[in-house]
């Protein structure tokens, strides 16, 4: 069958006919209503501890770009905060949009912001691989952090100069002692609810941790993001210029803030 996208033929509205958890209850990315999220004093203050040396690759996935983590020695892991176990590192990426008016896949009060970065990590403390922990509704946090226009971010540009190596479908490059900690914001202030991956499998797997502060990119720097290419080498030039899943219903849970 055809291979799932974000185009109108197998973009996030055909997503239910293969994966119909994505009618489910605990879908992402969701619309935060920050005067409803409720304070929880009780959270944690979240520890990130990134090691630049965990960090191997940049892969073209054909609907977005990966640094891969190399899950196994010197470990990148989050703990704390909401987590109830040590989640390990598996990779990071971004989500965009065609216009800087809208691109992450959470929003703020009806606000999208013009792209949202993911640190996908898996409960390494429980679970033998990310494949086996995304089976289970413990088994993945995804620390997340909204990036809006303004000045160029340092950190950003080692990113987006190694793209022009990956423009193609399923091309990768080296890409190592990178320090993922220098895409964190200032604050560690977050919201955090129980909710999925947000394109398939759509599994039901994950704490989602969002910073309430973005980090700002240059929009060359956001425009770089869609310069690279759904089309494999000598295939018609198609550029990813949309990656993000609508918003999704709410049912009834609660958004917690580590925050007043
Ligand atoms: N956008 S996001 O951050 O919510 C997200 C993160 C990771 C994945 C993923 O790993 N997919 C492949 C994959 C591989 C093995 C097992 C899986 F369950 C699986 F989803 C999908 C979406
Ligand atoms: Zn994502």
């Amino acid at each position: 069958s055809l291979n799932w996208g974000y185009d109108s033929h197998n973009g996030p509205d055909q997503w239910h006919k293969l994966y119909p958890i994505a009618n489910g209850d605990f879908q992402s990315p969701i619309e935060i209503k920050s005067s409803e999220a409720k304070v929880d004093e009780s959270l944690k203050s979240l520890s990130i501890r990134y090691n630049a040396a965990s960090l191997k690759s940049l892969v073209n996935v054909g609907h977005s770009f990966q640094v891969l983590a190399e899950d196994k020695e010197n470990p990148s892991v989050v703990s704390q905060g909401p987590l109830k176990a040590t989640y390990r590192l598996n990779q990071f990426h971004f989500h965009w949009g065609a216009s800087n008016d809208f691109g992450s896949e959470h929003t703020v009060d009806g606000k999208g912001y013009a792209a949202e970065l993911h640190l996908v990590h898996w409960n390494s403390d429980k679970y033998s691989s990310f494949a086996e922990a995304a089976k289970n509704p413990d088994g993945c946090a995804i620390v997340t952090v909204f990036i809006k226009v303004g000045s160029s971010h340092p950190g950003l540009q080692r990113v987006v100069e190694a793209l022009k190596l990956i423009a193609a479908k399923g091309k990768q490059a080296a890409f190592t002692n990178f320090d993922a900690s220098t895409l964190l914001p200032a604050s560690m202030d977050y919201w955090t609810y129980q909710g999925s991956l947000t394109h398939p499998p759509l599994l039901e797997c994950v704490t989602w941790i969002i910073f309430k502060e973005p980090i700002s990119a240059s929009s060359e720097q956001i425009n770089l993001f869609r310069s690279i290419l759904s089309s494999a080498e000598g295939e018609k030039m198609c550029p990813i210029l949309t990656n993000y899943r609508p918003i999704q219903p709410l049912k009834g849970r609660e958004v917690k803030a580590s925050f007043q």
